[in-house]
């Protein structure tokens, strides 16, 4: 339990001093307005993400990403359409302490009014598992944030990945797990009924909300757990690397990966799945002739 925990982890400390918190507010529909705002307002709309009387419960872990989320929503609630009710919910994993104060002190300043329950995720998967996965870690996370958004009466949980975490997704499931498939925006619970999740941050990059949380002088939780840490290996960390690497000689190559799950062609797939149902080019063949 406390090899999981670690004994917290190095702090990302910013350049900045800590704004007021009007002033890092306002930041976020002035000087990220385009890369920031702009882009949440777009997933939302696009992928229609919020419906009237919509009851979002926000997973905040304290990070970065889902600190920026929780006061996207707030601004939301203030300058676009207030149709729908907003819960924060955070799931403590058996944060070491010294990270869980830093977690509730953040919200504290930032006003985001917290409700912090017990998970006991650490203890559970140090009891069925010695190598940590991050899938089982985020499995068990996912199942406990459901339940407790139900619990409040919320229809849908909103998490903080953004633009890297869908591409980092979309080729680990290429090189690792020999699939082409990706995150999505939004996507009903199998076993919640009627619950929901999205992701609001889809279009946001990394850079931005790095550079919105330096600028404001915020001082994030930085990991979680000693795999979050990167004192022990985890596959994403690794493709994160790659992609940083394959930008050094072809810039857009983000863009690219982010694009090509949009721009399927089945005309030149081998084979693909629906609803658990698999399908070959082959079942298609005689349909029509193609040019090469
Ligand atoms: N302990 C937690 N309690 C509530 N929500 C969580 C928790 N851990 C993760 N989440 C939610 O799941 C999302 C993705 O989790 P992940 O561990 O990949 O974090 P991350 O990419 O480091 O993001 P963040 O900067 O918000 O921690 C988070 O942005 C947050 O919305």
């Amino acid at each position: 339990m406390k090899d999981i925990a670690g004994d917290g982890c190095d702090i990302l400390v910013p350049f900045n001093e800590r704004k007021p918190l009007k002033e890092i507010e306002r930041s976020i529909i002035t000087k990220y307005r385009k890369d920031i705002w702009a882009k949440f307002i777009k997933a939302i709309k696009e992928f229609q993400l919020i419906n009237d009387g919509d009851r979002i419960a926000v997973a905040i872990s304290g990070g970065k990403d889902s600190m920026l989320m929780a006061k996207l929503f707030q601004e939301l609630k203030l300058h676009g359409h207030d149709n729908f009710s907003l819960q924060f919910i955070v799931a403590d994993p058996g944060y070491h302490e010294n990270i869980k104060g830093l977690m509730v002190d953040n919200c504290k300043y930032l006003n985001i009014p917290i409700k912090v329950f017990d998970s006991g995720i650490f203890r559970i998967i140090s009891e069925v598992s010695k190598d940590y996965p991050c899938y089982m870690c985020a499995k068990i996370r996912r199942g406990a944030l459901y339940n407790k958004a139900q619990e409040l009466g919320c229809n849908k949980l909103a998490l903080g990945h953004h633009f890297n975490d869908v591409i980092e997704t979309t080729l680990l499931n290429i090189l690792y797990t020999g699939n082409i498939s990706t995150m999505l925006p939004k996507l009903k619970s199998s076993n919640f009924d009627g619950m929901e999740i999205i992701r609001p941050l889809y279009f946001i990059e990394e850079k931005a909300i790095e550079d919105f949380t330096q600028y404001n002088g915020i001082w994030p939780l930085n990991c979680a757990c000693m795999v979050a840490a990167k004192k022990i290996g985890s596959k994403r960390n690794e493709v994160k690397k790659l992609i940083e690497q394959l930008k050094l000689t072809f810039d857009s190559v983000d863009k690219s990966i982010f694009k090509a799950t949009s721009n399927v062609n089945m005309d030149c797939i081998l084979g693909w799945q629906k609803s658990g149902i698999k399908y070959s080019f082959l079942d298609f063949y005689d349909e029509k002739s193609n040019d090469d």
